[in-house]
């Protein structure tokens, strides 16, 4: 449940605010929430997006008053919340020692007038312009100030002096509703609206104690008294009488219980409005007897009569329309109750009277169409009404005002209606728009003033804000010599035929140089377009001419000047001092007094109040169009926003500097900027200025604060520069910064701009951190590399040396093997050979030396002998040695005795020249063969010494098959 109202009761589970999107609107925000903002201008930046969110974040929290700089904004709660009204609340912003610092109220605006009255500085005189759209909540807030003036402005030193000042206040808050019942509807938008605008001044004596009010109208719609928009109500007061008339009123004012008038539809509804007790009440203490009372409720019931006085068509047109049949009685019981003659009444509705001639001396009598009829009827009643409703106003200020000697200021409460655009626009609108125009250049006239006062406060020059206001609209209006106020009322004076489509092309062709004029293309009615603060507004033609002269016959008024009825002679005197303004006078040379002009008059006297006083204004808001509680429609507020104008004080501050940032933010989010300055030349401002200033000056946090600024704001044409691109030259030129007192101020496109400078830093800094990380990690790779490389060449050179350790040991061990079957094989072949070899060899040679052979052959054989290797090789040779050369090589070689060949065999291929392909051994027994060297690779094969082996060295010694060259 949320505890907090208007922030004044601080909830434990109040809602949590909607993240923010955005570093950026972070930085901007600070540390605030939005619904901590009590105003709006503090949102950063101050733009529609934002206010909205703001007023949003606050309405959800029940805090519905929120400052907008000299403005405050009023939401609508659609509920009761009484807490926030209580006199205790009252007097608690009334001896505050600075209201201002308390949460925003409407107590706050009411309480800083005041004390603006108390100080006496020069305008003493204050006012409040409470605007908005219907049933936005003016009425309620102007309620509000009088109920607070009324408790604060009323201290008297003596009972008796007390016992005026609450007569006084009493009366003044009697004439709400005494207001409210004759000037307030139902309405679809609202079931209380004021369908007038008023101007309440509050007076106050030299103690500052109210001693008076009065009370100004503008613009009573006045129709409504006889046409209602459907689902839509008469004025409140018609349907208090039939209702809370008691019997006997009822018998004297004609209204039975159930009776239906066509001017009172939906009577069914009930409203709190319909509280006739109420009302009555409230004349009494404004000093209007009963009995004048009566008499007025008795014309009120005389206009329903008048309503239902229905014609028929007359088939003859120099014949006035008959009555229909039904409305015969209401036409007497209407005269009755006005005092009227029935036939006089009955004829001057139905006949119309012209004067012709040059002194009005020729009169004819002409019977009018039905319509003409209705007319005429309609214009009767809303006379009646507009005249009774001015005559209530002035009875109240005669009551509640008070001795022009008697009081020296005061507060004046302006409750206008708010600006309209519908999609059928006509004279009331434009008098509406047209108002609501004049209030807002009043508006920025003083919210620039109020700017400037800021901009002073910070040290700052006013000149560099440059605003268009909305003349150019008001000069398209009411403008002099030709305007659309001039040109409709030209019409009216000159009172030609003309048409609506006529009147459009005069007023697009005499305004076609207008900015704010347009035309409605879409449109098939007639029509223009004004181009207002608020949005541009279609407004139809058709209707203006007539709305502006609100013709009123004169024989109505004579008609009315013939009643008995004591109001009615107050209303329509016979006195012709006092003839009624709304006759025309065909002779007169005077202008025409059209609506338009009255409303022209009376805006500008208002105006010039304004003007003297210090104004100050409250933006009330609907938060939805349904008045429910708890809804908030973005739509809905932002076009409220719009047409009161808060939009167009959100593009001034936009003119000026709408993004302030803290000196301390400022520093801490662009102190990086400084890189983007050249290193080598320190710019045109010379050294850093931090620098300079930093020599000989003690370092207080403030002063270091303020150089660091100073040195960011240094590098702002280097930030320029840097933005700047080629094709874009508008970046280049300089955005202003302006720095405050305790603030730097800047535009928009400055905060931007500062923004890229920051992002290009950061850029540069990631860069750098990139390039950084990228070295960090080829040098890591490079160095991973190397040692991968040192790590494989260790453990090849370790599996390397693994393997030649095997292969040694391998090698050992073959070797060694190998002298072991060499030593065996020795030791058998000494064995087996019995050491005849040496001297079968011996003797060999000898025999070889010894015998036949001649000394120099036997020289050879033991030179072919010792030179086996070669031999074999040559032996082996495709060319050389051939046949039993070969063989005998061979033998040499083998040192094979050569005289034994039949122990072993020699084969050569069988071309001479392939080379020895097998040495075959004898079986054993048959040779004794010992081949010490053998070069022949398979010779070394070990006999085997198994008893089944039958070959001893019955060995193939050398086979292939294919030669090799050994
Ligand atoms: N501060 C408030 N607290 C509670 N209810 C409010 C408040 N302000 C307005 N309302 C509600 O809104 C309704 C409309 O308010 P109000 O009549 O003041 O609107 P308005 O702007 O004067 O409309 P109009 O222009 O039609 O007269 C009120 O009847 C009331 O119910």
């Amino acid at each position: 449940m949320l505890q907090q109202v208007n922030g004044h009761i601080l909830g434990s589970d109040a809602q949590t605010e909607e993240p923010l999107k955005g570093e950026l609107q972070e930085f901007l925000d600070g540390e605030t929430l939005l619904h901590q903002l009590d105003d709006l201008t503090k949102v950063n930046p101050v733009t529609l997006e934002t206010v909205l969110r703001c007023l949003q974040a606050r309405y959800t929290i029940d805090t519905f008053y929120t400052n907008a700089g000299c403005t405050l904004v009023a939401l609508n709660p659609f509920k009761p919340v009484p807490q926030l009204y209580s006199p205790e609340l009252m007097r608690e912003y009334h001896t505050a020692p600075q209201p201002q610092k308390l949460k925003p109220h409407v107590f706050t605006v009411g309480e800083q007038t005041y004390r603006n009255v108390k100080s006496l500085i020069e305008p003493v005189n204050q006012s409040i312009v409470v605007s908005g759209e219907s049933g936005a909540g003016k009425t309620w807030t102007s309620r509000c100030l009088m109920k607070f003036y009324a408790v604060v402005a009323s201290s008297p030193v003596s009972w008796e002096s007390y016992k005026v000042a609450e007569r006084i206040e009493q009366r003044i808050l009697n004439s709400n509703p005494v207001m409210e019942a004759f000037g307030n509807a139902c309405t679809l938008r609202n079931n209380n609206s004021s369908r007038f605008g008023k101007f309440i001044q509050l007076q106050l004596n030299r103690a500052q104690q109210m001693t008076g009010a009065a009370v100004q109208t503008y613009l009573l719609e006045k129709t409504r008294v006889a046409c209602q928009a459907s689902s839509e109500r008469n004025f409140h007061i018609f349907y208090q009488i039939c209702k809370g008339a008691s019997a006997d009123e009822r018998l004297q004012w004609h209204l039975p219980e159930g009776a239906t008038f066509s001017w009172l539809p939906n009577p069914e509804r009930t409203l709190e409005e319909d509280c006739f007790d109420v009302t009555r009440e409230a004349m009494l203490h404004l000093g209007i007897s009963t009995l004048t009372q009566n008499n007025i409720f008795k014309v009120l019931a005389g206009l329903l009569h008048l309503g239902n006085m229905q014609f028929a068509d007359s088939e003859d047109e120099g014949q006035p329309c008959q009555l229909m049949d039904y409305a015969t009685c209401a036409v007497s019981t209407s005269a009755s109750l006005l005092w009227l003659p029935e036939d006089t009444l009955l004829e001057t509705l139905r006949i119309r009277t012209i004067r012709a001639g040059k002194r009005q001396q020729q009169v004819f009598q002409k019977p009018c169409s039905r319509a003409e009829c209705d007319t005429r009827r309609d214009c009767l009643a809303k006379l009646i009404y507009a005249r009774l409703f001015d005559w209530l106003v002035s009875v109240i200020n005669s009551s509640i005002c008070a001795d022009p000697n008697s009081w020296t200021a005061f507060i004046g409460l302006l409750d206008v209606y708010g600006f309209e655009s519908f999609p059928d626009n006509s004279l009331e609108q434009l008098c509406i728009n047209y108002a609501n125009e004049k209030l807002q250049q009043h508006f920025v006239a003083h919210y620039l003033r109020a700017q400037q006062e800021e901009y002073a406060v910070e040290g700052l020059e006013w000149s560099f804000v440059n605003y268009q206001d909305n003349q150019g609209c008001l000069d398209l209006i009411e403008g002099s010599p030709i305007s659309i106020c001039s040109l409709i009322n030209e019409e009216c004076r000159l009172n030609r035929p003309s048409s609506a489509a006529q009147l459009q092309t005069r007023i697009e062709t005499a305004l076609a140089g207008s900015p704010c004029l347009g035309q409605n293309k879409l449109s098939w009615e007639p029509s223009f377009i004004v181009v207002h603060y608020a949005g541009p507004v279609s407004y139809h033609t058709a209707g203006l001419v007539e709305k502006n002269k609100d013709p009123i016959p004169p024989e109505l008024t004579t008609l009315l000047q013939q009643s008995q009825d004591p109001l009615l002679k107050v209303l329509f005197p016979t006195n012709p001092k006092e003839k009624s303004q709304e006759e025309p006078s065909v002779q007169s040379r005077a202008p025409m007094l059209t609506v338009v002009s009255k409303f022209k008059a009376s805006l500008e006297q208002l105006l010039q109040v304004l003007h003297s006083t210090t104004p100050h204004y409250i933006r009330c808001i609907k938060p939805n169009s349904q008045g429910q509680a708890q809804t908030f429609v973005r739509e809905e507020v932002l076009s409220q926003l719009e047409a009161c104008g808060l939009v167009e004080t959100i593009h001034i501050s936009a003119a000026g500097f709408p993004i302030r940032v803290s000196h301390q933010n400022f520093v801490e989010r662009y102190s990086l900027l400084r890189r983007l300055r050249p290193r080598a030349s320190p710019g045109p401002h010379g050294p850093s200025p931090a620098k300079a200033h930093s020599e000989g000056r003690p370092h207080t946090e403030e002063t270091t604060l303020q150089l660091r600024l100073q040195d960011i704001l240094h590098t702002l044409p280097a930030v320029t520069w840097s933005a700047a691109t080629p094709g874009d030259p508008v970046e280049a030129t300089p955005a202003p910064v302006h720095c405050g007192r305790t603030k730097v101020f800047m535009t928009d496109c400055m905060l931007q701009l500062l923004e890229r400078g920051r992002t290009q830093v950061l850029g540069q800094c990631a860069r750098c951190i990139q390039d950084g990380w990228r070295r960090h990690l080829r040098r890591k790779q490079g160095r991973q590399r190397r040692a991968a490389v040192l790590m494989q060449a260790a453990t090849r050179s370790w599996l390397t040396r693994k393997r030649i350790q095997r292969l040694h040991t391998a090698a050992t061990v073959i070797k060694r093997a190998w002298q072991r079957w060499r030593i065996r094989m020795a030791s058998l072949a000494s064995k087996e050979l019995d050491g005849a070899e040496e001297k079968h060899l011996s003797g060999d040679l000898h025999s070889l030396s010894s015998t036949s052979l001649p000394p120099a052959q036997t020289r050879l054989l033991g030179a072919i002998i010792r030179l086996w290797p070669l031999g074999l090789v040559l032996a082996n040779s495709a060319t050389g040695v051939r046949g039993f050369q070969r063989q005998l090589v061979v033998w040499a070689c083998l040192q094979l005795p050569s005289g034994r060949s039949s122990s072993y065999t020699v084969q050569t291929a069988q071309q001479d020249h392939a080379g020895v392909t097998s040495v075959r051994a004898l079986p054993q027994g048959s040779i004794k063969f010992h081949c010490r060297k053998s070069p022949l690779r398979h010779a070394d094969i070990c006999p085997e010494p198994s008893p089944y082996s039958v070959t001893g060295f019955n060995q193939i010694l050398l086979e292939r098959h294919r030669l090799i060259q050994v």
